[in-house]
C-alpha cells in the first residue's frame, strides 16, 4: 500500500485535479490523501472570523463569493451534465451548511466545521471525477477513523484499527480517497490538525496501514535548500534522513508539516516529496539512510521572541536553569533555542499566548528584556561539525549581519542562528552565496 498525499496547489484547479487523477490511475494499491483547493481553507478562516464577530452580512457575502469559485471549477472538471449536476447539489449542501451558521450560537466548534468544509469538497469533487473517468474508488471519511485525545495527540490505536476494519470490506479496490487535515475530538467533534496538517494525516494513515511509502506531492520538485520564494538558485535535495527533515520542517521549511516525519520515522517509511506538475523529476527521498556528511539546507523560523533573564544573585547558583524552566512549563509555552553565560540565560519561544505572565514571573529571578519580530535562521545537515570550515563559511557569509544567538552542538543535525528578521532575507541570500556555492552531484 502506498499513500500519496496531493497539496491545495495540486487540486487547485480543475486543471490540476485532472493530473492527480492521472497520477492516481495505476496498479499500485494506494490510500489517497487531498488536501482543500487552495486558498479554501484561508478564505473559511475569513468567514468564521466574521460569524465570530457577528458581521453575519460579511460572512454570508464572504461565502457567496467562494461559492461562485466552486460553481466555476465544477464547469472546467466535469465533461458529463449529469456530473455537473450531481456535483452542483453537493457543493450547494455544502455551502447552505456553512450559511446555516448565521442563526444560533457561534463557538469554536462551528469554526471547526467549517474549516472541515474544503477538504470534505475537495475530496467528494475528486470523487466525482474519478466514477466520470471510469476509474473505481472508494472515498473513506477521514471523520470516522482520524481522532485526537485529549491532549491533542492522535489515537493511532484507534486509526489502525478503523482503517484496518474499513480497508477489508473492499479487498478488490485498489484506490482509495480520504480528506487531509480533518479528525474528530476526544469529544467526537469535528476537529483538524492544525494548519498544513494533511502531511501530518498522510504520515498517520501510512505508519498505520504500514505503508511501502508516503508520497507528498505538491508544486515544487522537493524540499530545496534553501527558501525558494525568497532566494533565487536554489535546488531540490535528493537525500534526506529523517532526523534532517524533521529539523527543517519544524524550523519552517513549508513544503512539510513539522509533525509528518515522525510517524514514518517510527515505522521506518520512505517520504518522497514530488511535483505534481512535473512528476518525472526524482524529487527528495525522506528515509533511514545517512545522505552524507554536509550542510544540506538552510530553514528560517519568523515570529521569534528572545527573553533574556540577567541575575547575578544567581551567579553559579544550581537550580537556577531548572527554575526559568518551570515557568515556561506552567505556561505550556514550548523553547526553542537556549544560550546561556554565568549571570544570564536568553531563550526563544514563538507562543506568545502568555507572554506577559510568563515576563512577570521571570521578573522574580532579576532583570528580564525582551526581543520580539526575531527569527530562527537554521542550518540543517549531518554531522555538522566533522566537516571542516563549516562554521567559518557560515560567519565569513553573515559578517554584516548581527547575530543575537548561537546555537551550536546540541545536535549533530542543526546549528541556529537568532537575528532580527528584518535581517532574513538579507541572511539567507548570503548562506545561499557563502555556504551553498553550487547544487552537488548528487542533486
Ligand atoms: N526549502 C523549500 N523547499 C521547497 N519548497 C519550499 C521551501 N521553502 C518554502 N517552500 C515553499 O513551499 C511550497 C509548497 O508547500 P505548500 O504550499 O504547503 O504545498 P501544498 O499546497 O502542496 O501543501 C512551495 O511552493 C515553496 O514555495
Ligand atoms: N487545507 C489545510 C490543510 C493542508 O495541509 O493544506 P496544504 O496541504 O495545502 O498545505 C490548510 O490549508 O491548512
Amino acid at each position: 500500500m502506498k499513500i500519496l498525499k496531493f497539496g491545495g496547489t495540486s487540486v487547485g484547479s480543475p486543471q490540476n485535479m485532472k493530473l492527480v487523477a492521472n497520477l492516481v490511475n495505476d496498479e499500485y494499491r494506494k490510500i489517497v490523501v487531498l488536501s482543500a483547493m487552495s486558498g479554501t481553507t484561508n478564505k473559511l478562516v475569513e468567514i468564521a472570523g466574521k460569524f465570530y464577530q457577528q458581521q453575519t452580512q460579511e460572512a454570508l457575502q464572504l461565502t457567496e463569493n467562494l461559492y461562485k469559485i466552486y460553481r466555476e471549477v465544477i464547469k472546467g472538471l466535469y465533461t458529463t451534465e449529469k456530473k455537473k449536476f450531481a456535483a452542483l447539489d453537493l457543493v450547494i449542501s455544502h455551502f447552505d451548511f456553512i450559511k446555516s451558521m448565521a442563526t444560533g450560537p457561534f463557538s469554536i466548534r462551528e469554526e471547526r466545521a467549517i474549516l472541515a468544509q474544503g477538504e470534505l469538497l475537495s475530496t467528494a469533487l475528486f470523487q466525482f471525477l474519478l466514477e466520470e473517468m471510469n476509474l473505481d474508488s472508494v472515498l473513506l471519511p477521514a471523520l470516522n477513523f482520524m481522532r485526537i485525545d485529549e491532549n491533542e495527540e492522535p489515537d493511532t490505536k484507534f486509526l489502525q484499527q478503523e482503517l484496518s476494519t474499513t480497508l477489508a470490506k473492499h479487498p478488490h479496490n485498489n484506490l482509495f480517497v480520504t480528506q487531509g487535515y480533518i479528525c474528530r475530538n476526544s469529544f467526537g467533534e469535528i476537529d483538524n490538525l492544525k494548519r498544513g496538517g494533511s502531511d501530518y494525516s498522510a504520515s498517520l494513515i501510512g505508519a498505520a496501514v504500514k505503508a511501502t511509502e508516503i508520497q507528498i506531492w505538491t508544486d515544487i520538485d522537493g524540499m530545496h535548500n534553501n527558501d525558494p520564494r525568497i532566494v533565487r538558485n536554489t535546488y531540490p535535495i535528493a537525500g534526506l534522513s529523517f532526523d534532517e527533515a524533521a529539523e527543517l520542517a519544524y524550523f519552517g521549511v513549508k513544503i512539510l508539516h513539522p509533525s509528518s516525519v515522525l510517524p514514518a520515522k517510527q515505522k521506518n517509511i520512505p517520504v518522497k516529496l514530488l511535483n505534481t506538475m512535473q512528476p518525472e523529476a526524482k524529487g527528495t527521498t525522506i528515509s533511514s539512510l545517512s545522505s552524507g556528511k554536509s550542510i544540506k539546507a538552510v530553514a528560517a523560523k519568523d515570529g521569534i521572541v528572545a527573553i533574556n533573564v540577567k541575575s547575578s544573585r544567581m551567579l553559579l547558583a544550581y537550580g537556577f536553569l531548572r527554575r526559568i524552566f518551570e515557568v515556561f512549563e506552567e505556561y505550556k509555552t514550548p523553547i526553542d533555542m537556549i544560550t546561556t553565560s554565568e549571570v544570564a540565560v536568553s531563550l526563544t519561544i514563538d507562543n506568545t499566548k502568555h507572554l506577559s505572565d510568563i515576563i512577570a514571573e521571570l521578573k522574580e529571578f532579576g532583570s528580564v528584556q525582551v526581543d520580539e519580530s526575531q527569527t530562527i535562521i537554521c542550518l540543517v545537515g549531518d554531522s555538522i561539525e566533522e566537516v571542516p570550515g563549516t562554521t567559518v563559511k557560515i560567519f565569513e557569509a553573515l559578517k554584516n549581519i548581527p547575530l543575537r544567538m548561537i546555537s551550536y552542538g546540541g545536535s549533530k543535525n542543526n546549528i541556529s542562528l537568532l537575528i532580527s528578521t528584518t535581517d532574513k532575507k538579507r541572511a539567507l541570500v548570503a548562506l545561499n552565496e557563502g555556504v551553498f556555492e553550487r547544487e552537488p552531484a548528487h542533486a
